[in-house]
């Protein structure tokens, strides 16, 4: 797949109210890029006896930069490397295929390609993805005649991020004066609320006579709707950059070096919400490659971890009003993907 196109963002003005819309639009710019500021790598090891610390240093670089690595954090690289490899193979499927499962508006569930029109830079993101929300997957599914095991490893793949997610942001909560469990009652897999979502991306293999054009985005400058993002990486397949909060005026991105062994994780808008903004949630984006760099497809998986539905998103101090789940991401998956 590598017919890259612009096209013109018609979306209506009405969900622009948001202030998270305005800070959006407001990000499209190059900016300049810094090595200055470092993402910390922080080692889940012995995550029982040493919770305390690492709920520490979680904090600790959640509110500095609002970007951090953790490292033996207890998913397999056996196993990462097995959902990449799905990954893959449903990507190369042929594009009739894919087809059959297209992304159900609104749902965050199904097969997409250039659809995602970022409010920053108003181009669609140059890649495809494959969303698994587990309430919403009917039909979505492709066959095992299609892809044998798909299914099995993205589900088992989800309930591993899920695990891992729970326990990032028990360590929120201790910190925040929460009671430990407050932010797995509120993602509960069990329940058909649940609208916590894995994303496979694809992004595209850039064409040579698009390297030298600044327009193009894999993906424009955004914060994620989220609480807890986790997002894998490849080695070698690199482009993600960050702004830490301190740094939004100054536009100076920070490179996410990718590792097949970290998991790159950032706190999204509803916790930024349910934290009165003692959390914040960064932007950041995904260039595309520059003559001379890999150029090659760059794949990758995010784990959003979005409260379920039905809960109420409400801070403490009341920094902004109440509001359901739903709405809140209904609101922003509408500005992202048109009418
Ligand atoms: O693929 C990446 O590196 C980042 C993806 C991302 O930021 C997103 O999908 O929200
Ligand atoms: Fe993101």
């Amino acid at each position: 797949m590598s017919d890259i196109t612009t096209v013109t963002d018609d979306r209506s003005e009405g969900a622009a109210e948001m202030t998270e819309l305005h800070r959006e639009r407001a990000m499209g710019g190059l900016g300049t890029e810094t090595t200055d500021r470092e993402v910390r790598r922080i080692s889940l090891a012995d995550f029982d006896a040493r919770r305390g610390q690492i709920a520490d240093e979680l904090w600790s670089a959640a509110t500095d930069i609002g970007f951090f690595q953790v490292v033996d954090h207890g998913i397999d690289l056996a196993e990462v490397n097995h959902a990449f490899e799905m990954s893959a193979k449903f990507f190369a499927l042929p594009t009739d295929t894919k087809a059959q499962y297209p992304l159900k508006k609104g749902q965050n569930a199904g097969w997409e390609y250039m659809s995602q029109v970022r409010p920053s830079v108003g181009t669609p993101d140059q890649k495809e993805s494959y969303q698994l929300t587990r309430p919403r997957m009917e039909g979505l599914w492709p066959s095992e005649d299609e892809l044998a095991g798909f299914r099995a490893t993205i589900e088992d793949f989800e309930h591993k991020c899920w695990r891992l997610a729970m326990d990032l942001l028990s360590c929120f909560a201790d910190n925040l004066g929460l009671d430990r469990d407050f932010f797995t009652r509120a993602h509960d897999p069990s329940s058909s609320t649940y609208q916590s979502t894995l994303r496979l991306l694809h992004y595209y293999a850039f064409p040579d006579e698009l390297l030298d054009e600044d327009t193009a985005w894999r993906a424009g400058a955004h914060t994620d709707f989220d609480a807890l993002t986790l997002l894998f990486q490849r080695s070698g397949q690199g482009g993600l950059q960050v702004l830490p909060g301190a740094e939004a005026q100054g536009q100076a991105w920070t490179p996410v070096e990718p590792s097949d062994d970290a998991i790159t994780c950032n706190i999204g808008d509803m916790l930024m919400r349910w934290s009165d903004d003692r959390l914040p949630s960064n932007f950041h984006r995904v260039r595309a490659p520059r003559r001379g760099e890999y150029s090659g497809p760059r794949y990758t998986i995010a784990y959003f971890a979005q409260a379920n539905t039905d809960v109420l998103i409400e801070s403490a101090a009341g920094t902004y009003p109440p509001i359901t789940a739903a709405d809140y991401i209904a609101q922003r998956v509408a500005a992202n993907y048109g009418k």
